[in-house]
């Protein structure tokens, strides 16, 4: 799986829940993936047709949406085609149901109308999955019900045995389970990972629809497109669409309209211009909305409040897709909340309308909260954050600038003309009646007889309605939903409020935030008081304003943000030649990469997290050429190996304190299993091959099994002796330096067999492993006195050292809780050591464990075994377990051994082999050492098998 993911991706890991959902699908399991925007849900869709080499049906409701990941995946070397409607190549049905593509996006309309024959030919040459991306589509309750998703479940007498996989970002509790039934999902697997998106900063501000307030506007976007990235604006109405790209263009910016009226050649031009780069700002509709799938937007505006918080969930989440720094801004005004008529207007269920009703009040919520906005969207969707302030939205920046003033005035003259309006009217009559109106409604109905009546004339309609949104939050106020009406009413919280007030004489205080639209209200009615009151707030050194503005990656210097820039170009250029989007061919955060570590050659290139195969083979030429062509003159030196980030790590935490401590970044906790080992060889000082040989396991475990276990405890803060462990893992100081070498020399940390394949004979993917930890925890690597100078100076251990042990020895040693430096040195009560004869007899500090090490040309016994000078214990290796160079061991009735080089070179010649093929090629191997060899070939990604057939990857 990783290999391919490199090889088609170019990414070197899965992200999560990835790797899972890939491998539950080719188990032939049904899935629901709820995963955030942006998340990557679409490799767990297009990995699996790579693997099988069977069909990959998609189901999308867009074709902007699917021609988008068609020519993304045809960039990197994947047989992708759509069918439907837009298609004009007749020959990719034949093609299709000759099971010619990998991955085949349609429409759930066609899917519905394809004949049966179609599915009949395709399933003959194999269906890997058929996935129905944005699911929610399916339910009454999602954001944006389509009555064909319904009838998907009639595909599944046509795809017996076939995983369906149900894919959305924005799934309630409740549109899952409709999920589930309508699409007959059996024993689903389901993955739910988290909906928040922190490379994203959301912020809220007021809208007016007036000329004056656009061109502000217009001016405020301007300043930060010219830097970089794309930009979207999205407008509720054609009107505003074109309202604003009027002004936009005005002012001199690379702004088009796009919405349904435009005829669909106009709207693909725009689309393609877009994507390519070509244009920088598309202000649109949400006939935009899904169809985008740039990784590069760096900010999504919204001009009015959007239907709902799904959708603005989904718009929003178009926003920074490559996980770089992004911005999110709403502009609303409350005229936005009146629309819940047009918004429920289509609904053919009561059902559906509350569903309307509901996501549209959620989305006037997080407008007009002064909480933390990720928190309110996250809330939404049934997450919660752990730490309530995000401290990456407006609300959370202002928090500390915001003044609190008691409002128990304002509020008490709120809820009195809620409260004389009988509960029976929205926000917006009692506010008038405050406010002195004395419309025809209220002069009916008697409401400007009111003690409040005119009271509140001295603030804005907008500031009441602000206090409102606060007073509901906190529960003085509730709010009924009749059919489309909001009808407010005070609830008992405010009823005792009131009863407080006018029985004791006094209002409780209301401690309550200054929104910044009371702000701006009271700003307005003050002649700019409060702009000069901010601007003295920013003097105070406040927080400051936050701006769109798009950083220069973190962490480069002058010359590496030069080169970036040159490869910016370069990718631009090869992206007009190739007639495709700069994206599509390497996205920026893997640009960011490649000049951070300038390789020099294709090999260094590939190794390079998000480049894939591909890339390299159509454009790793340029790119390298011009790497070379500007490094020299920015100075910059080639094959940077970037070490910061691996050495950069906080100190170990002491066992005690740690071992309920989470690994960094990723919350999870070792297992018990690992745990254990970890006890018996840390505390009790028991040896990894009787760890690993216990009694009482069902099955052995290998030794390196038990070492992988160690290492993730001490990747998850677990501390260990660590001289110890290298030495009873056979780490020597000449391992250290060939593996320090081989990193060099592969460029990368990236990748273990890279490295491997750069190192001498004698280093294992086990001694990478160990020396990758080492540089990962900071711990000191091991040094030996004796520079190697030269690769012939590193001759490969012994071969057969391990066959020389008598039967036995090493369970016992295991059994009696040894502690494996016995094997090689006498230890002394003291806990120094008996100097070996290879080493001087004197010199008290040398005579240390440290200092024996420093000087010893090897620490490990089994490198010490090769010395022929060394009386050394006799140890026996288990006969499972394959010797600490990677070797097999080599049966008594001889001919040919399989080592690890020897197979994966054999392995390379053929084009797949049984075990049995490979045992006779190899007859004096042991059969359960290959196993084991086998097993860790494979582990480490050199080998993997398809149809019991053994292939070097
Ligand atoms: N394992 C990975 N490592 C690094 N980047 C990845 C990985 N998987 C996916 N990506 C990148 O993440 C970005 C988002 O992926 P994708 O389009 O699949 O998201 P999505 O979950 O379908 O989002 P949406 O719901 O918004 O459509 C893409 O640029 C993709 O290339």
């Amino acid at each position: 799986m990783e290999r391919i993911l490199k090889e088609y991706f170019g990414y070197s890991s899965f992200r999560p829940f990835q790797k899972e959902v890939v491998t539950q699908i080719l188990q032939g399991k049904d899935c629901l993936v709820i995963m955030a925007t942006g998340s990557g849900k679409s490799i767990c869709y297009q990995l699996p047709p790579l693997i099988t080499k069977k069909t990959a049906i998609v189901i999308s409701p867009l074709i902007s949406l699917m021609q988008d990941q068609v020519m993304g995946l045809q960039q990197r070397g994947v047989k992708a085609e759509f069918m439907g409607s837009a298609q004009t190549d007749r020959t990719v049905n034949g093609r299709a149901e000759n099971g010619e593509f990998d991955v085949l996006y349609m429409t759930p309309e066609k899917a519905c109308n394809v004949s049966q024959s179609f599915w009949t030919a395709l399933l003959r040459k194999g269906v890997s999955l058929l996935a129905v991306d944005e699911a929610h589509c399916v339910s009454e309750w999602g954001h944006d019900f389509r009555h064909e998703y319904q009838k998907l479940d009639g595909l599944r007498p046509f795809l017996p045995k076939v995983p369906f996989v149900a894919l959305t970002a924005t799934a309630t509790h409740k549109v899952r389970e409709d999920i589930v039934k309508s699409l007959e999902l059996q024993n689903a697997y389901t993955a739910v990972s988290s909906f928040d998106r922190p490379n994203i900063f959301y912020g809220v501000k007021s809208l007016n629809r007036t000329n004056a307030f656009r061109e502000e506007l217009a001016q405020e976007i301007l300043k930060d497109v010219g830097k970089s990235g794309s930009t979207i604006i999205y407008c509720t109405t054609v009107k505003d669409v074109e309202e604003v790209t009027g002004v936009l263009v005005k002012a001199g910016a690379d702004a088009r309209p796009y919405h349904a009226k435009m005829g669909t050649k106009v709207r693909t031009e725009v689309h393609r211009a877009f994507s390519t780069d070509e244009l920088q700002i598309v202000v649109a509709t949400v006939a935009f909305g899904m169809g985008i799938d740039k990784p590069d937007i760096r900010r999504v505006i919204h001009y009015g409040c959007p239907k709902s918080l799904e959708a603005y969930y989904q718009e929003s989440g178009r926003c920074g897709r490559d996980g770089l720094p992004s911005h999110c801004w709403l502009y609303y005004t409350r005229g936005d909340f009146t629309k819940a008529d047009f918004y429920t207007a289509g609904s053919t269920s009561e059902a559906r309308r509350k569903a309307v009703m509901n996501a549209y009040l959620a989305a006037q919520k997080y407008c007009s909260t002064v909480e933390c906005r990720r928190s309110t969207l996250l809330n939404y969707f049934g997450e919660s954050l752990p730490n309530a302030n995000c401290g990456h939205c407006d609300n959370c920046l202002r928090e500390g600038v915001v003044t609190h003033r008691n409002m128990s005035e304002e509020g008490h003259l709120l809820l009195t003309a809620v409260k004389s309006c009988g509960g029976k009217w929205g926000i917006g009559l009692p506010i008038d009646v405050l406010r002195g109106s004395i419309a025809k409604k209220i002069i009916d109905n008697g409401y400007e007889k009111s003690p409040v009546h005119g009271l509140g004339r001295g603030k804005s309609a907008n500031w009441w309605k602000s206090l409102a949104d606060q007073l509901l939050a906190l529960g003085y106020l509730k709010e009924t939903i009749r059919a489309t009406f909001r009808l407010m009413s005070v609830a008992s919280k405010g009823d005792q409020f009131l009863w407080a007030a006018s029985n004791m004489g006094v209002a409780s205080s209301l401690m309550l935030p200054v929104t910044q639209e009371m702000a701006e209200e009271e700003s307005k009615q003050q002649g700019g008081m409060n702009r000069q009151a901010t601007a003295a707030a920013a003097e105070k050194g406040d927080p400051p304003v936050v701006t769109m503005a798009q950083p220069e990656p973190e962490g480069f210097t002058e010359p590496e943000l030069k080169l970036y820039h040159h490869l910016m170009e370069t990718r631009a250029d090869l992206a007009r030649r190739n007639s495709t989007a700069p994206y599509a061919i390497c996205n920026e955060k893997t640009l960011q990469k490649i000049a951070k570590s300038r390789p020099s050659t294709e090999a260094r290139l590939r190794n390079i997290d998000g480049v894939n195969q591909w890339l390299v083979t159509k454009h790793g030429a340029e790119i390298l050429a011009t790497i070379k062509r500007h490094a020299t003159d920015l100075n910059l030196a080639l094959d940077f190996v970037e070490k910061i980030t691996l050495l950069s790590v906080s100190p170990m935490p002491k066992a005690a304190d740690s071992k309920s401590v989470s690994s960094r970044g990723d919350q999870t906790r070792v297992t018990s299993a690992k745990e254990e080992a970890w006890r018996m060889w840390q505390e009790e000082g028991i040896s990894f091959s009787a760890i690993a040989n216990l009694p009482d396991r069902p099955k052995p475990i290998k030794e390196d099994t038990v070492i992988e276990y160690i290492s993730e405890c001490v990747k998850a803060g677990y501390e260990v002796d660590w001289e110890r462990f290298c030495h009873d893992a056979g780490f020597t100081a000449k391992k250290s330096l060939e593996v320090e070498a081989a990193v060099l020399r592969a460029g990368s940390t990236e990748f273990l067999k890279p490295i491997k394949e750069q190192s001498a004979e004698f280093v294992t993917y086990r001694d990478i492993k160990i020396y990758l930890l080492m540089l990962e925890r900071g711990f000191p690597l091991p040094v030996s006195p004796a520079p190697i100078t030269d690769r012939q100076d590193i001759t490969t251990p012994i071969d057969t050292a391990a066959d020389e042990l008598p039967e036995g020895t090493a369970d016992a040693l295991g059994s009696q809780k040894s502690d494996s430096k016995s094997e090689v040195l006498d230890q002394s009560p003291s806990g120094v050591f008996t100097t070996p004869p290879w080493l001087p007899q004197t010199g008290s500090d040398e005579m240390t464990l440290t200092g024996l090490r420093r000087r010893m040309p090897s620490w490990t016994s089994r490198e010490k075994t090769q010395t022929s000078e060394t009386p050394a214990k006799k140890v026996k290796t288990s006969p499972t377990q394959a010797p600490d160079d990677g070797r097999v061991k080599v049966k008594a009735d001889g001919g040919e051994t399989a080592t690890e080089e020897k197979l994966v070179q054999w392995l390379m010649t053929t084009n797949g082999v049984t075990r049995a093929a490979i045992l006779s090629q190899f007859p004096g191997t042991d059969e359960r050492a290959l196993l084991d060899l086998l097993q860790r070939l494979e582990e480490d990604f050199v080998i993997y098998v398809r149809n019991e057939l053994f292939r070097v990857m």
